[in-house]
């Protein structure tokens, strides 16, 4: 199974048969929703030096699903970092280097932990081999939801 994703703020990260892109509108044709002051508050404490985020992509993570190793190398500045906050069952982070098939390392994502891709880390190969459904209370069908700020253009 995937991750399935929506997003607010001023772009959205959409797939479809012309494949994946920032997108100013969602496919049904309306303007995202703002991203919420919360998290907008988190970011501004963890990068308080970066641009205002553009998109807040939520990924949920259900059942089985899982996000293969990849770099975030579609925004326009590197110099500007990734934030995400993770919220439900707890997910298993795997992060490597910028070269692909490099050492990597893991570590559990819990409810309320918040990861900053910033410098060297910024395009950094990463993704979540699992989750461990159920571990976690917060949503109630289970699962795991990952919000990712980024600064696009
Ligand atoms: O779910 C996560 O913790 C990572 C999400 C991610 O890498 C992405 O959305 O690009
Ligand atoms: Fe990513």
């Amino acid at each position: 199974m995937s991750v399935r994703m929506t997003a607010a703020g001023k772009f959205g990260w959409i797939t479809d048969r012309r494949g994946y892109r920032y997108e100013g509108r969602h496919p049904r044709g309306t303007a995202w929703p703002d991203i919420p002051e919360s998290l907008l508050t988190i970011w501004k404490a963890i990068a308080p030096d970066a641009r205002t985020p553009e998109c807040a992509l939520i990924n949920f993570y259900g059942e089985g699903a899982r996000m293969g190793l990849h770099q975030d190398k579609d925004e326009a500045d590197f110099g500007q970092p990734v934030v995400s906050v993770s919220l439900g069952d707890e997910g298993l982070f795997r992060i490597g280097g910028v070269e692909r098939g490099g050492k990597t390392t893991s570590q559990w994502l819990r409810s309320g932990d918040v990861l900053l891709l910033s410098g060297a880390a910024r395009l950094a190969h990463h993704g979540v081999d699992k989750i461990r459904f159920g571990s976690s209370t917060l949503l109630p069908g289970g699962g795991r939801i990952n919000v990712t700020m980024r600064v696009v253009r």
